[in-house]
């Protein structure tokens, strides 16, 4: 039984490269290690859905913060199994966003704190009624606004397929979800927090691990 770890952040804060460096760390200390991202493009319709909403179709679909953060949330039920397995198989188990990033945008843009309904709505719908485990631990990476937004803008310009959606083009939205993930860390949202980065973040992990 190993642990079941979130990397929380901003849009280009850094979550995917770091998901690289975990599995290079782990095979230095013959530890075994998996993971997934979310949405779960390509896999499930209710994240193509999700995205394509974000990129301007659908009509108005992404406007409604509950109806985004339900598709998100439908997408990742298809994972319980999966998690529940990887967790009892393997030393450590990453996910490349996971329920508290439907919590951090949600409430960002509702405009409700740690406390509010949409919060409180989401755990209760991801953990309660579908079922997916609590994370042993979150990792935020601390990266601030301009500088994820800088890289994310970077990507963007090298790789087409990453073009920026509605949520990384909106710089106030994005101020609004890093306070909001720093309220979650600050209340210890369903488990402890780490906020850390790059190769300080791996090892503050890595030394959690049974
Ligand atoms: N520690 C870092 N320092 C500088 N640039 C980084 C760092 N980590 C990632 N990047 C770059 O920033 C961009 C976004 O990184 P990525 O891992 O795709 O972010 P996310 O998955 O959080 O959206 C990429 O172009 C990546 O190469
Ligand atoms: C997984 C997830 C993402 N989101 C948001 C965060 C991102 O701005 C957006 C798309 O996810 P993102 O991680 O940016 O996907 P990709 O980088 O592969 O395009 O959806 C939620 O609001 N709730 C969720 O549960």
């Amino acid at each position: 039984m190993g642990i079941l770890v979130a990397i929380e952040g901003l849009d280009g804060a850094g979550k995917n490269t770091i998901v690289g460096k975990f599995h290079t760390a782990a095979a230095g200390r013959s530890m075994t290690i998996t993971s997934t991202a979310f949405p779960s493009y390509g896999s499930s319709v209710e994240a193509d859905i999700a995205a394509e909403a974000l990129h301007g179709e659908h009509g108005d679909l992404s406007e409604s913060a509950y109806a985004m953060a339900m598709l998100f949330a439908l997408d990742r039920r298809r994972w319980a199994q999966w998690l529940r397995e990887a967790r009892r198989d393997h030393d450590l188990v990453l996910c490349d966003r996971y329920v508290a990033s439907n919590a951090a945008y949600s409430a960002a843009r509702l405009g409700q704190g740690p406390d509010g309904a949409v919060v409180s709505w989401v755990a209760d719908l991801e953990f309660e009624r579908f079922g997916l485990p609590v994370p042993d631990h979150q990792l935020l990476l601390g990266v601030p606004p301009e500088i994820a937004m800088e890289r994310a803008e970077g990507r963007a310009a090298v790789d087409a397929a990453r073009a920026r959606d509605a949520y990384e083009r909106d710089a106030d939205l994005q101020a609004r979800v890093y306070r909001s993930y720093l309220d979650l860390v600050e209340t210890e949202w369903v488990s402890p927090w780490t906020v850390a980065d790059d190769d300080a973040a791996v090892h503050a992990i890595l030394d959690l691990v049974p």
